[in-house]
């Protein structure tokens, strides 16, 4: 178990971006992380992984199973906002890109990618740069540079944002057979209520101005054996839910 607590986050103007935020990551499963542009969930996650800009103050706690932990933390892997593939390096090597900021030489690092590509669905794609790919590739690419490294929890910030609806809903997919292969607790952040509903276990609801959770909301069923219909009114309770915390 992944618990952040007492999380507050101030700019050097001395306004608050996130005030007393705690949270709970479980080790398997996805927690969606929703609310208004601006509220801080990406701060969240940047602090999380140990990667907040310096001209931000942050005091909190983190504590992995029961333990405080130091940030960053191996246990914990981070995809920021967008791919995040440099256009300069190969698949391969933008894939590779993880384990060696953890210390592995290139060459270790890329014979431990190497095999995961057929997987990945980005087999021939090695020695390709990203424009060459599609979007849904370049994000695959950019989850397989998150997910070789092995981490217990994954920070994911709005994955699929920049997708296509039929190439997100396939991303979608992919990533609940993924985890379902190799179990890991992820915090995805994400503005679209219809992928939060699709695919998280529990739902974290923000509002802003500072920072904060107003609402923890469980999503019945397997992320597999949801019926839109079902669906629905959670989704209109969520939309109530951030309308009313409207700043
Ligand atoms: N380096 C920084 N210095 C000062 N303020 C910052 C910095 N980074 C973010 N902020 C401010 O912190 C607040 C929260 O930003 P953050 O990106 O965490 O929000 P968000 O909820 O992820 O937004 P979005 O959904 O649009 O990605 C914003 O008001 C932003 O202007």
């Amino acid at each position: 178990m992944l618990d952040l607590r007492g999380l507050s986050i101030g700019g050097a103007d001395g306004a608050m971006v996130v005030r007393d935020l705690s949270l709970s990551l479980p080790a398997s499963g996805i927690t969606a992380l929703i609310g208004p542009s601006g509220c801080g969930k990406s701060s969240v996650l940047k602090w999380l992984a140990g990667i907040l800009p310096k001209d931000l103050d942050a005091e909190g706690q983190l504590m992995l199973d029961g333990q405080a932990s130091a940030r960053p933390s191996p246990a914990i892997s981070y995809q920021p906002q967008g791919d995040g593939l440099f256009p300069w390096l190969t698949v391969a090597q933008n894939a590779a890109l993880g384990l060696q900021v953890r210390g592995l030489s290139r060459a270790e690092a890329l014979s431990r990618v190497a095999p995961l590509f057929r997987s990945f669905g980005l087999k021939g794609t090695e020695s390709q740069f990203p424009d060459q790919l599609s979007g849904g590739m370049r994000q695959r690419a950019a989850f397989l540079r998150t997910v070789v490294q092995d981490s217990r929890y994954i920070l994911l910030d709005e994955p699929f944002s920049a997708l296509d609806a039929v190439t997100r809903l396939r991303m979608q997919d992919w990533l609940v057979a993924r985890l379902a292969d190799r179990p890991r607790g992820v915090l995805l952040v994400t503005h679209d209520l219809h992928e939060a509903t699709r695919l998280a276990d529990r739902i974290l609801v923000m509002t802003g101005s500072p920072g904060r959770i107003v609402a923890e909301i469980p999503v019945p069923g397997p992320p597999t054996q949801r019926s839109e219909a079902a669906l629905a009114p959670l989704r209109d309770d969520l939309k109530s839910l951030l309308l009313e915390n409207a700043p």
